[in-house]
């Protein structure tokens, strides 16, 4: 039985949606058995990044890789790996991080999957260092309370949910719409210190509330999975930031361009909201190294609008 249908998903797409989509629910059964089964959050090693990669980070690159040539995927660019793999003759070129969220894997809050496709070009790197705008879908899986799947073809942004008991990812909302206005906004508060004086600025108006000059209450909020608070922001609104600031390492932020920030954006855009690098659409940005970080601010219109006044 596969693991998601046909309908709302363009035809050429589906075996590779159905790809993510059936090793998400193998996926999602690994992490809901958390401590019973082997350990998840166990160090094993170090990416190209320069991160720490947990045996979950590794076991779901493992996964998607194996089961993404099968589908049509002919270069498969992924977080964990140094160099962009050829995995068949398909016609698409896939980015991934595969298990995002990793800090998040051993204490039940949820973390996800986060995936980019273009039409491959007839080099590997190629396919991927290109304007964010010609990303032909994205989206990520999220594992939660509830698993599920937000994707965009590039005709608004949809999401499903995965059934627990037929385990087939259903339609739940065929166009997200993030509000216009926010009243939550995210941000690592713990790096206050470090952050350029249009973050602080946007954050302390936001701190000031009622009686600052944006003349409203905010609620603070921080997972630090970008796919639970990308979820957050498409269901009810929201800011996020992860800027560039003045830690050794963080000048250009934290998140990845090809893995993380493009396919977010074309997400947070399909549903009406906006991402920038503080000032410039993403979408009309190029990712110019494989593994390279960009400054990334998304989510409500206003909110995102203010923060480019800031910036100046
Ligand atoms: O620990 P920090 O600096 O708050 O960073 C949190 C961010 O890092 C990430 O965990 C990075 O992703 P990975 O877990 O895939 O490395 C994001 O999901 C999250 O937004
Ligand atoms: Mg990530
Ligand atoms: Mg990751």
């Amino acid at each position: 039985m596969p693991a998601i249908a046909p309908d709302h998903i363009p035809e050429r797409l589906y075996p590779v949606i159905e790809a993510l989509c059936a090793t998400g629910v193998d996926v999602a059964r690994t992490i809901a058995r958390g401590p019973l089964g082997q350990s998840l959050a166990e160090g094993v090693g170090e990416n190209t990044g320069g991160d720490q990669q947990k045996a979950l980070d590794v076991m779901a690159d493992e996964a998607f890789e194996k089961a993404l040539g099968p589908a049509g995927v002919k270069f498969y660019a992924s977080e964990e790996q140094e160099g962009v793999l050829t995995l068949g003759d398909g016609a698409f070129a896939l980015a991934i991080d595969p298990l995002d969220g990793s800090s998040n894997i051993d204490v039940n809050v949820s973390i996800g999957t986060i995936f980019s496709i273009f039409e491959a070009e007839d080099g590997a790197e190629e396919s991927f260092l290109r304007p964010a705008s010609e990303q032909i879908a994205a989206g990520y899986i999220i594992y939660g309370p509830q698993t599920g799947m937000a994707v965009s073809f590039g005709d608004g942004t949809l999401m499903f949910v995965m059934d627990p008991e037929t385990r087939v990812f259903e339609l739940a909302e065929a166009r997200m719409a993030i509000p216009a206005a926010a009243k939550e906004y995210s941000i690592n508060a713990g790096y206050r210190r470090h952050w350029p004086d249009w973050v602080k600025s946007f954050v302390e108006e936001c701190e000031a509330g009622k009686e600052g000059p944006r003349g409203k209450d905010y609620s603070f909020r921080w997972v630090a999975s970008l796919v639970a608070e990308t979820h957050r922001i498409l269901t009810r609104g929201g800011t996020f930031l992860y800027t560039g600031d003045a830690r050794p390492a963080y000048a250009e932020g934290r998140l990845r361009m090809v893995y993380e920030v493009a396919p977010m954006a074309m997400l947070i855009e399909q549903a009406g909201g906006m991402a920038t690098d503080g000032k410039r659409p993403i979408l009309s940005l190029t990712a110019e190294k494989l593994h390279g970080k960009q400054p990334f601010v998304f989510g409500c219109r206003d909110e995102v609008e203010r923060v480019a006044e800031l910036h100046g």
